[in-house]
């Protein structure tokens, strides 16, 4: 029998608990949520701006990534009389075992539950049960990682068909535009939002008027990234 420690059935690997914010993107904005950040991640963007959970070149692992009990990191969220939860990252479903168990206990503590995914894990049934809405954000190629790596169409489509999944894509400009063009044309994927890339409330304005035109001519919603415009790059917000 495989001796599995109990540590590594139990506990998630947690780069930061914060809130209550305010969701800054996707269909959410704007509401008042508490965020569970999680660390690892399986991409590595040139753009990230959470390298703290992935980059152990950049970051000492043992500072920035805590391993906490499923039960603790419940009954922070549970302590805060906050309703909404995103469960963000790095890439929470590295973790989906784990991820599932938390997200059963917030939903059965009548938290709605939200996460944040790059899209290339795709959703068993008992998180696909326990999670309100899958904020589904696949990597274009302005993110540097390779098309093989970033696109995996068999997860993505198992977002799509679970029906709770939205799509949100950063985009860095032009060559993003023309590939989410030709992904939505091959894969169908239903609500897609766009929002820019950026770490200060300049680069988020420019983006955005940037991006509205191409959105409205393309039937696609406009994120904002509301925390950068509020707060900047400020970590915890
Ligand atoms: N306020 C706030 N909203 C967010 N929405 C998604 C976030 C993320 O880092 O995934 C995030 C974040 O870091 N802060
Ligand atoms: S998938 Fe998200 S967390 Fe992972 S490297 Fe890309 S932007 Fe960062
Ligand atoms: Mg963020």
């Amino acid at each position: 029998m495989t001796d599995l420690l109990p540590t590594s059935r139990s506990t998630l690997r947690v780069a930061e608990l914060f809130g209550p914010t305010l969701q800054g993107e996707g269909p959410s904005a704007g509401q008042r949520a508490l965020f569970v950040r999680l660390s690892g991640c399986n991409l590595d963007c040139g753009w990230c701006d959470t390298p703290y959970t992935w980059d152990w070149d950049r970051f000492n692992r043992e500072e920035q990534a805590t391993e906490m009990a499923v039960a603790e990191v419940a009954s922070w969220v549970v302590s805060q009389g906050t309703d909404l939860v995103v469960i963000t990252g790095g890439e929470p479903l590295v973790q989906q075992q784990r991820l599932g168990a938390l997200a059963a206990q917030l939903a059965g503590a009548g938290r709605r539950v939200e996460v944040e995914t790059n899209g290339t894990i795709a959703p068993d049934e008992r998180l696909i049960a326990a999670v309100g809405t899958f904020n589904v954000s696949p990597k274009l190629s302005g993110s540097g990682v390779p098309v093989h790596r970033r696109l995996r169409p068999k997860a993505l489509r198992a977002f799509r068909d679970c029906g709770k999944a939205v799509f949100k894509f950063v985009i860095t400009g032009p060559a993003d535009i023309q590939e989410l063009v030709e992904l939505q044309a091959e894969l169908d994927l239903g609500r897609i939002w766009v929002m820019p890339e950026g770490t200060t409330e300049s680069a988020v304005l420019t983006g955005m008027r940037n991006l509205a035109e191409p959105a409205l001519a393309n039937g696609w919603n406009l994120s904002p990234r509301l925390h950068v415009l509020l707060w900047g790059d400020e970590r915890g917000r």
